[in-house]
């Protein structure tokens, strides 16, 4: 899978370029191509991606509540009416700005399953931690406090992306060993609560400046499944080779 996140980047006509310029480039995907675009072009972009076998649509954050008095918020049922593919949760920056933790990303997974919206749900350590040697423990606890109250079925609609905040729009790269390292711990994790059989078939992305130049190395290793790209997923000519690296 190769999945976009083009964050708060691109005003409605700039994604809808940006959307079919991609697609017209890469033509039918040998992988399946996420975009996770802006609120506000959920339903534009699916309306393109739906003529499109192998492109599906993100939105990028959703509610923990079913509906009510949350101004400014979406709920899973309009992201499911819309027709939206999946929703990305426990991203980096919502849990830094937003103050998300993994007590309330755990009830949005919930609540996106139940709704039939397919979650990726990031999780990945800070710069100290690394140093510290602690990122396995951290994100083993991410990973267990998140999806561990799942049942295997449902944990098979999950895709993980692993997303070492260092990494994060920094032009540093985990290496593919560092990515690798982390994804065979995450799948050991999975498989020992849920099974082999539901952890082999877990989606698992590395994200954190996968470019062009770096994205075929990653992609390579035997636990990558792909990548959740942040500014690269920006143009088509940066985008483009990450798709065809898979
Ligand atoms: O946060 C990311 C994707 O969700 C990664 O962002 P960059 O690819 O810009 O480092």
């Amino acid at each position: 899978m190769a999945a976009g996140n083009w964050k708060m980047n691109t005003t409605p006509s700039e994604g809808q370029a940006l959307a079919e310029g991609i697609i017209t480039a890469a033509g039918p995907p040998a992988t399946k191509v996420v975009f996770g675009v802006p609120a506000i072009q959920l339903m534009q972009i699916k309306e393109i991606t739906a003529k499109h076998e192998g492109y599906y649509v993100a939105a990028q954050n959703m509610h923990h509540e079913d509906k009510g008095a949350y101004t400014g918020e979406l709920s899973a049922a309009m992201l499911a009416d819309a027709g939206i593919d999946y929703v990305i949760l426990g991203h980096s920056e919502r849990r830094d700005y937003f103050g998300e933790d993994d007590h309330l990303i755990n009830t949005k997974i919930n609540k996106a399953l139940a709704a039939g919206i397919l979650p990726i749900y990031c999780c990945g350590e800070k710069l100290d931690i690394r140093e510290a040697g602690s990122h396995e423990m951290i994100v083993g606890k991410q990973i267990e406090q998140a999806l561990f109250s799942l049942a295997p079925e449902q944990m098979e609609q999950v895709v993980i992306a692993y997303e070492p905040v260092w990494a994060i729009g920094t032009g540093v790269t985990a290496s593919p060993q560092q990515a690798q390292d982390m994804h065979q711990f995450i799948r050991t994790q999975i498989a020992n609560q849920f099974g082999q059989s539901v952890a082999d078939g877990t989606t698992i992305l590395y994200g954190g400046s996968v470019k062009p130049a770096n994205a075929e190395e990653l992609f390579s290793m035997p636990d990558v499944d792909g990548g959740l790209v942040g500014g690269a997923s920006l143009s088509a000519e940066n985008f483009v080779p990450i798709i065809k690296a898979l």
